[in-house]
C-alpha cells in the first residue's frame, strides 16, 4: 500500500518505520516545513493518508485528502470543535474518513469497560468519579482526546453528570466530571478512571509503555479501510 504521512513527528516517523516493515511504501512525509510538497503528488498513486499532525493543521490536511478521493485516517486530537466541517466534506466528496482519539487496542477495550462500569456505578450512590490523564510535556492539547472519549462514555451512562471540566482553578459543579491533566516526561499516555467513596476506591487504568500500540492500530486500520466509505470509527473496525 502507498501511504501518505500527513505529519511527520513522533507518530508519523514511527508509522513510516513500522509501515515499511510491514511491506508498505511511504508516498511522502509531510511536516510543517514542506506542506507545499503536497502539490507535486499524484493523488491516484496514494492508497491512504494518515494524519498525525497538530490541532490547527488537521482540518486542512483531512480536507486535502478527501477532496482528492483519498481515504483519510486521523489520530490528531484537539480539533473536534470542527467535526461537522469534516462530516460535510466526507458527504460532499463521497469520501472515506476514520477518526480515533486513541488507536491502541487496549485503550479501546478500556473504553468499553469504562461505559459498562459507569452504567453499574449509576445504580449505586456515594461515589464521585474523576478522570486523570498523564502525557509528555510536548503535548499541545489538554485534556487528551482519549480522556474526552472516556468522559463522554461516563457522562452518557451516569444520570447526575452532563458535562466534563478540565480541573484547574474553577471547582467542578455537581453535574460536571473533573478531568485532571498532568504533563510529565516521557509519559506516552496514561489514563486513570477513579470512583471514590468514604469506604473505598475503584480504579480502572491504562498505561502505554511506548507509542507502538497507537502506531500498530493506525496501520491495521489503514490496511482495512481501503474499500470502505463514509465516516468510520474504532467501533466499525473492532468486532466488539
Ligand atoms: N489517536 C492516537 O492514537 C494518538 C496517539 C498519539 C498521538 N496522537 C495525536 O497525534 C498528533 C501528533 O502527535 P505527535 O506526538 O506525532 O506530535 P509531533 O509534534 O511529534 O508531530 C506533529 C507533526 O505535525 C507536523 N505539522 C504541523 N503542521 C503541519 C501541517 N500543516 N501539515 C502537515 N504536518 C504538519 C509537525 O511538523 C510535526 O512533524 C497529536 O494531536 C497527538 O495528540 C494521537
Ligand atoms: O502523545 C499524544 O499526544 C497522545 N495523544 C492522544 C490523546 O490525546 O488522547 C492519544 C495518546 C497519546
Amino acid at each position: 500500500m502507498n501511504i501518505l504521512l500527513l505529519g511527520y513527528g513522533k507518530m508519523g516517523k514511527l508509522i513510516g518505520e513500522l509501515g515499511e516493515q510491514r511491506g508498505h511504501q511511504i508516498a511522502a512525509k509531510i511536516s510543517i516545513d514542506n506542506t507545499q510538497d503536497l502539490d507535486s503528488l499524484d493523488p491516484k498513486s496514494i492508497d491512504v493518508a494518515i494524519d498525525f499532525s497538530q490541532p490547527e493543521s488537521a482540518i486542512s490536511n483531512i480536507k486535502w485528502g478527501l477532496e482528492r478521493g483519498i481515504p483519510v485516517i486521523s489520530g490528531t486530537t484537539g480539533w473536534l470543535d470542527r467535526w461537522d466541517e469534516i462530516v460535510t466534506s466526507v458527504e460532499e466528496n463521497d469520501g472515506t474518513f476514520f477518526y480515533a482519539s486513541n488507536f491502541s487496542i487496549g485503550v479501546n477495550v478500556l473504553f468499553k469497560v469504562n461505559q459498562y462500569l459507569a452504567k453499574l456505578m449509576n445504580e449505586v450512590s456515594d461515589y464521585s468519579v474523576t478522570v486523570e490523564e498523564i502525557h509528555h510535556t510536548a503535548k499541545l492539547d489538554a485534556p487528551s482526546g482519549t480522556a474526552i472519549t472516556i468522559a463522554e462514555g461516563i457522562i452518557e451512562n451516569m444520570g447526575n453528570l452532563d458535562s466534563w471540566i478540565l480541573k484547574g482553578d474553577t471547582p467542578a459543579l455537581e453535574n460536571q466530571l473533573p478531568i485532571i491533566s498532568k504533563r510529565i516526561d516521557p509519559a506516552p499516555g496514561t489514563h486513570i478512571i477513579s470512583y471514590q467513596s468514604k469506604v473505598d476506591d475503584l480504579v480502572l487504568s491504562h498505561t502505554a509503555h511506548s507509542r507502538e500500540g497507537f502506531v500498530k492500530g493506525a496501520i491495521l486500520v489503514a490496511e482495512w479501510i481501503t474499500d470502505k466509505k463514509g465516516v468510520l470509527s474504532m467501533n466499525d473496525f473492532l468486532s466488539f
